[in-house]
């Protein structure tokens, strides 16, 4: 459970002291005035110690370096408030010299801390897991939304789930739902090629959020519960509608951010009727009914599939309706992420023509064009081909072949240290607490800067900040685990330990599926690859203008092969 942050009780102890001093003086001296001046009085003074007095004397986190600026009364939430999620995070941990913790302040002074290093993050990510907790505020708003599934649940409840759910996401059982990654990649190419695809010179492009919305929606709807939301053949129907309602980030959600400077919880408790909060309730409902009358389904003709909601159900571990908030969980978790990190790597791919045109040629070494087997003309244009492998022309392919190729693996892990779609991670301390030799007051509010610590040049070397795919290869063009980065927790996508994300190979995977599909058959090309694109979003960060691209087909391997 989750506690108030320390101004909100410092406060609340301040009206109460006012309020029984204001009392006691009333049954001495029965007079009204006197009384309410002192309360009133006791409050003020008890404001200005906490805003003006404690942060600068008295806090144990007074001697850590500090961002510049911070002017009262907004302090650096004015920078925090100007700038794309996660930037100026990003911008502190590499700007300013510390030694694995810096101290920012928002609104009234109320301290914060941004944790810089591996072993800083490893003591509130592992070691101390459970002496931090998610965030109350943004906890309490989203579980309305989704449940209280593993993304939300703490202590010994998000424990058990955790070892229930496990199993399921291990990748020796991920490896079973390649199949059902590659069917439904092939499937967006084909309906790109009929919506969207351009012959060279013509002029109507694609949004690839868009695409990658209805690919990454599809995907976790068949693999993560078994059921087609068939929002890549028909984007109109109802589920992906509704589904979008649910995930953009409607004015509910920016009730988040801003709680994380005052607190708005209550208030949002009270019965004042907005109109997006009970939008994205109805949202919600309707999502809930089609995974409860899946469950039932599956239930009365006890047919379990290889997806994640089957798995689930056959451990016997959760009630139907836990159930319910696990998927409720997953199609929140797992679509909105992937769907970023893929338009982040069309962006990519789109700025660097060269990357590009090395993983289209990787591709096709292995991949035949329909993604299925090898024709004839494709055996006769290889062996035209020079220095291309040929392969078993009478196999079906196998998806699981993806993991082997070094440069797709490179450029997904790129994309993933580079765009890392959760840029911050929130915790709050539940106890007094040292990190790094620091004592921590309880209460207070722990950031993590996934896209600072990914960018470090003291952690990846100087190129850090640099789109790079070949840190992922040795010099034998090889996969490299590690990227050259010197600490485990130099890679914060999926954060580590205890809360890691469960869906990581998932993710992986499926993103592999994608982007070989894509580049196997399509040159994607920036509409404006000039324009930096501008960020938005408060939970993942994505174009603001779903980033406009045309899909141009590429020419087989053989002489004239364009990629
Ligand atoms: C590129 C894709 C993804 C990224 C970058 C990502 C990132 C993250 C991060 C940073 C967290 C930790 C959040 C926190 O503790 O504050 C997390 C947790 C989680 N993610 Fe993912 N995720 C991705 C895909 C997925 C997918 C595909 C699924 C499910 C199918 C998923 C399910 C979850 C769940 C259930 C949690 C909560 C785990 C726990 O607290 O034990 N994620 N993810």
């Amino acid at each position: 459970m989750s506690i108030p942050r320390p101004t909100y009780v410092f406060a609340l102890k301040f009206v109460l002291f006012a309020v029984s001093a204001g009392l006691v003086l009333i049954s001495l001296e029965d007079t009204y005035t006197n009384a309410i001046l002192i309360s009133l009085a006791a409050l003020v003074c008890g404001h200005i110690y906490q805003i003006f007095v404690y942060p600068f004397y008295f806090s144990p986190l007074r001697h850590l370096p500090e961002p510049q600026g911070g002017k009262f009364p907004w302090a650096h939430a004015a920078i925090l408030g100007k700038v794309a999620n996660g930037e100026a995070y990003k911008h502190w941990v590499n700007s300013i010299p510390n030694d694995g913790l810096i101290r920012f302040r928002v609104l009234l002074n109320q301290e914060r801390i941004l944790l810089s290093s591996p072993a800083a993050v490893r003591e509130v990510l592992v070691t101390k897991c459970y002496d931090f907790d998610k965030d109350f505020q943004s906890n309490s708003l989203v579980r309305e939304i989704l449940g209280n599934g593993l993304l939300l649940a703490s202590g010994e409840e998000h424990k058990r789930q955790k070892k229930i759910m496990q199993p399921a996401f291990q990748y020796r059982h991920i490896k079973d739902l390649y199949p059902v990654f590659w069917s439904k990649a092939l499937e967006s190419v084909d309906c790109i090629y009929s919506e969207g695809c351009k012959l060279p010179g013509s002029k109507t492009p694609q949004f690839a959020s868009d695409w990658t919305a209805r690919v990454s929606l599809d995907i976790i709807g068949l693999a993560g519960m078994g059921h087609d939301f068939n929002s890549i053949q028909d984007p109109g129907n109802e589920l992906f509608k509704t589904h979008k309602i649910l995930v953009k980030e409607r004015p509910f959600f920016r009730w988040m951010a801003l709680g994380f400077y005052v607190p708005i919880y209550w208030f949002f408790k009270l019965p004042i009727p907005l109109a997006s909060k009970k939008q994205t309730r109805d949202a919600a409902k309707v999502l809930r009914d089609v995974a409860r009358d899946l469950i039932d389904e599956k239930n009365k003709d006890g047919q379990f599939g290889s997806d994640i909601l089957s798995v689930a159900m056959k451990s016997g571990g959760f009630t139907n309706d836990e159930l319910v908030n696990q998927m409720m969980t997953f199609l929140a978790a797992g679509h909105e992420t992937t769907a970023v990190a893929l338009t982040w790597l069309v962006y990519h791919l789109g700025k660097n023509l060269d990357i590009q045109r090395k993983l289209c040629r990787e591709l096709q070494t292995v991949i035949p064009r329909n993604g299925k087997s090898f024709t004839k003309v494709e055996r006769l244009s290889r062996l035209v081909e020079r220095n291309v492998a040929l392969p078993d022309y009478n196999k079906e392919f196998d998806p699981l072949e993806l993991d082997r190729l070094p440069y797709l693996n490179a450029v997904v892990n790129e994309i993933l240290r580079f765009e890392p779609a959760v840029p911050k991670i929130i915790r709050v301390a539940q106890n007094d607490v040292e990190i790094c030799g620091t004592m921590i007051p309880k209460g207070t509010t722990v950031m993590m800067s996934v896209n600072g610590m990914n960018t470090n040049k003291d952690l990846w070397g100087d190129d850090s900040m640099e789109f790079k795919p070949e840190r992922w290869l040795n010099e034998h063009g090889e996969a490299s685990n590690s990227g050259g980065a010197v600490s485990n927790y130099a890679n914060m996508t999926f954060i580590h330990g205890p809360r890691g994300c469960i869906g990581k190979d998932f993710a992986r995977s499926e993103i592999l599926c994608v982007v070989a599909a894509w580049y196997r058959r399509y040159t994607i090309a920036l509409v404006n690859a000039d324009d930096e694109p501008k960020r938005t979003g408060y939970l993942s960060t994505r174009p603001a203008d779903g980033l406009e691209v045309n899909f141009f087909p590429v020419t087989e391997p053989g002489t004239n092969s364009n990629c």
